[in-house]
């Protein structure tokens, strides 16, 4: 489970063995290990070349890998097809696709989401993989994302140790200030998924991980549901579903979770980490709180995980930014520029890629519209006192957008289009802005112009495809994320 230790093989660089720990030595044609299951080393899946075992989760395993190019890490996992049905896989990828079509700075991304078998060795052509002829045995589950350095344990070793603790308070910051701010940020991810009517389902310190100390992704949207996760996590109204899920029934649990079992395992990750890193005087005033998401029956936890940090937040008092951003060591392959550049946030949860960085931590997330479609857009949206570029336009388009005064983006994304309408980056924003209200018609239209001026941009397929999905064009939509990955492994 040690994210940075590089396995080195015993025996000769010639003889197979697998990732496993410990290592097992392989026959010449074994790529599964018949002891552990974990890939012989060096396997390559399609344009990726497996590095190293990074973990063993509830079905499967996962792996550190390079692109064979770019040398861009990922992170691959691999679990036996027959730990879901295909309805369920069907299910899990388009929770996977709309998540990750949030673009929310905390949600980890989801590259590709396939299924991969022995036979497709030899023959891989990229990250898609046909399903397998001979049937369940032989077929894995694959789904390929962002590689993320560091796990939940590196993060509580930071905080525990004295010297990190000093530096904190020097910088005006300090460990309460750190936790709540890393706190925020994986309630805003659940919160975002909640907003879309999606819940995560096994929030396990394995689905948190760190890119530095002050900047945390949550894992396996789409792919958590498809089992319960352990005590303590598991919330006692999944205990039955977890239970029929165990003896066969995998659909049980998947429709039983819901954003009250996701507020029920974030207060239990609270429970577990707050102890552990910081001061009884500094924790102790949230235990109410936890123990009102902990109650046993979600009628009476918070109505929703956004209030709950909220009441977080109020009693802790207003964090500041830490003023730390000490990155994990990373291998000696090109770091990912996600990593290095988050972006922001809006408080809807819909992150858009053009957006400038948004440092407050944490913003009231309202529910999407459900009502009729907004009204169409004045024909001359706003007439400025001094006339803007089209680059102030896009700017205040942005800033309206993150403030999700959406009516108002609308229009200054029209004026910047008016005044030229050839900038790829503002029909997308125009897209981001229509899909947040809803209005999925004409956000496709704006991918669709944005697309026809930059056709090799894998932000305007995937967003093209989320849009298709909510569409229910689903084939469609599927042929713009396979277009999205091809893009981004060239
Ligand atoms: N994208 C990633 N980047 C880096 N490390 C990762 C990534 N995803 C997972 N890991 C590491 O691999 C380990 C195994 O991951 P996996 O998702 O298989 O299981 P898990 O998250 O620990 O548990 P669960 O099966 O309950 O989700 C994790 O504990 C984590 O340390």
């Amino acid at each position: 489970m040690d994210h940075n230790t590089q396995y080195e093989p015993q025996a000769g660089p010639r003889a197979p063995f697998c990732l496993g720990h410990p290592s097992h030595a392989l026959r010449p044609e074994e790529v599964i290990c018949s002891v552990c299951g974990a890939l012989a080393a060096h396997t390559t899946l399609g344009i990726y070349e497996v590095r190293k075992l990074l973990g063993t989760g509830r079905s499967g395993h996962a792996y550190q890998a390079v692109h064979q190019r770019s040398g861009q890490p990922v992170a691959i996992k691999l679990f036996p097809a027959y730990t879901a049905n295909p309805e369920q896989w069907e299910a899990a990828r388009r929770e996977v696709r709309v998540t990750t079509a949030l673009r929310h700075s905390s949600i980890l991304s989801v590259f590709s989401c396939s299924t991969w078998s022995l036979e497709q060795l030899d023959g891989g052509s990229g990250v898609h993989f046909e399903r397998s002829s001979s049937g369940l045995t032989n077929l894995y589950l694959l789904t390929l994302c962002q590689y993320i350095p560091g796990a939940l344990r590196h993060f509580v070793a930071y905080l525990q140790n004295s010297e990190n603790q000093q530096a904190l308070y020097e910088h005006g910051s300090s460990p309460r200030a750190l936790m709540m701010h890393v706190l925020i940020q994986i309630g805003s991810a659940l919160t975002a998924a909640h907003t879309r009517g999606l819940a995560h389902g096994a929030l396990v310190p394995g689905n948190i991980l760190f890119s530095s100390y002050d900047r945390v992704w949550v894992a396996d949207f789409g792919l958590a549901r498809l089992q319960p996760p352990p005590s303590p996590y598991l919330a006692s109204e999944l205990y039955t579903a977890a239970q029929a899920s165990q003896q066969g029934n995998a659909q049980a649990y998947w429709n039983a979770v819901s954003p009250a079992s996701d507020q029920y395992m974030f207060a239990a990750l609270c429970q577990q980490l707050l102890p552990q890193t910081l001061q009884r005087q500094d924790y102790e005033p949230l235990l109410p709180i936890l123990n009102r998401a902990l109650h046993p029956r979600p009628e009476r936890r918070y109505p929703s995980l956004h209030l709950l940090i909220q009441d977080m937040v109020a009693l802790t008092s207003r964090p500041t930014h830490p003023a730390v951003s000490q990155q994990f060591k990373q291998p000696q392959i090109a770091a990912s520029k996600h990593q290095s550049a988050p972006s922001s946030v809006s408080s809807s949860g819909v992150q858009k890629a053009s957006s400038p960085n948004n440092s407050a931590p944490l913003t009231p997330i309202p529910t999407f519209s459900s009502g009729p479609l907004t009204p169409a857009l004045p024909a001359t949206p706003i007439t400025p006192a001094i006339p803007l570029t089209p680059e102030d336009w896009e700017k205040r388009g942005d800033k309206l957008f993150t403030m999700r005064d959406y009516d108002e983006a609308l229009k200054a994304y029209h004026r910047a289009i008016e005044v030229n309408a050839g900038k790829a980056s503002i029909w997308l924003a125009l897209g981001d802005t229509y899909f947040a209200l809803e209005r999925y018609k004409e956000a496709l239209m704006a991918y669709e112009q944005a697309m026809h001026i930059n056709p090799n941009d894998p932000q305007i397929w995937l967003n093209r495809g989320t849009v298709l999905d909510a569409l229910g064009r689903h084939q469609e939509a599927l042929d713009c994320y396979e277009r999205a990955d091809q893009l981004r492994s060239a």
